[in-house]
């Protein structure tokens, strides 16, 4: 059991530093608002995120999660500091390259799913392929065949997001955003709408995408339950990070939850 903090000013560079990276922050900082009603949501984070690896990032509420992942996503502009996705620094990129980049590397699941409510689950899953102008067939067919098999939806692939229980949304929800073998999925709390049984269901298929399909998944979620099922934790409050959690066992994440380590 191993606990790291951020690695940029820390000792010599180890075997975990030549890993490689889906994704890295340097000084990041984002501050809402201005003067007087200035929030500091992230102040300076150093994070490195390997690729291949199921990572929770967890903390109180207000802590910065979102804005986190907003910002490793390219979905919002920091104020200060570097983002580093799949090789690429984000801040180099313009709305329109960044857009495409986002399109082309990155995956999302939310926590409503956001499914197309006319199209089955097929011209879902499908449709980040068909808006990056790319045929179903091939090596894309192949992909696609596999990402529908390994989450178990080839009886329903026929259906639309309103035939399905919310587990089965979850899981095309998913299958979309790994069809595109994106460097990285961020997944925003994406068991939030689920009872236990399909949380377990969902969680247990995004765990399989990173084992047997080498995605990269980095989940926020409030749920220490949820958290059972990633490989690494980051533990963030107040805008900073606390702990990077490799492979930690329950009693150390509670620990480091409640702030005792
Ligand atoms: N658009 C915004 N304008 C002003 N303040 C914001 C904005 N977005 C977030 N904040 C503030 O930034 C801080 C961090 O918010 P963030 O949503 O990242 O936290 P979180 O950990 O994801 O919270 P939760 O678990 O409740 O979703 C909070 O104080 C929040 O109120």
């Amino acid at each position: 059991m191993t606990t790291s903090t951020s690695p940029t000013n820390g000792p010599a560079p180890t075997a975990a530093d030549r890993v490689t990276l889906a994704a890295s922050a340097r000084g990041l900082a984002r501050v809402h608002g201005r003067g007087d009603a200035a929030v500091h949501a992230l102040r300076g984070v150093d994070l490195d995120l390997p690729a291949g690896r199921f990572t929770a990032v967890m903390g109180p509420s207000g802590s910065g999660k979102s804005t986190l992942m907003h910002c490793l996503a390219g979905l919002d502009a920091p104020t200060a500091g570097t983002v580093e996705v799949a090789g690429q620094a984000l801040e180099r990129l313009d709305d329109t390259a960044l857009t495409l980049f986002r399109r082309d590397h990155v995956g999302f699941v939310f926590q409503s799913f956001n499914l197309l409510p006319m199209l089955t689950a097929a011209q879902n899953i499908a449709l980040p392929l068909e808006l990056a102008g790319r045929r179903l067939s091939g090596a894309v067919r192949e992909r696609h065949d596999l990402v529908v098999d390994v989450l178990g939806l080839r009886d329903r692939l026929g259906h639309r997001p309103a035939e399905l229980s919310g587990g089965q949304q979850q899981r095309v929800a998913i299958a979309r955003a790994l069809v595109s073998e994106p460097a990285i999925v961020f997944a925003d709390e994406p068991t939030g709408n689920l009872d236990s049984a399909a949380s377990a269901e969902v969680l247990g298929f995004l765990r399989r995408s990173v084992r047997e399909l080498g995605q990269t998944v980095v989940m926020v979620t409030h749920e220490l339950d949820a958290a059972a099922y990633a490989d690494d934790v980051v533990v963030i409050a107040d805008g900073a990070i606390r702990a990077h959690l490799v492979e930690p066992s329950a009693d150390e994440l509670v620990a480091t939850l409640r702030g005792e380590r």
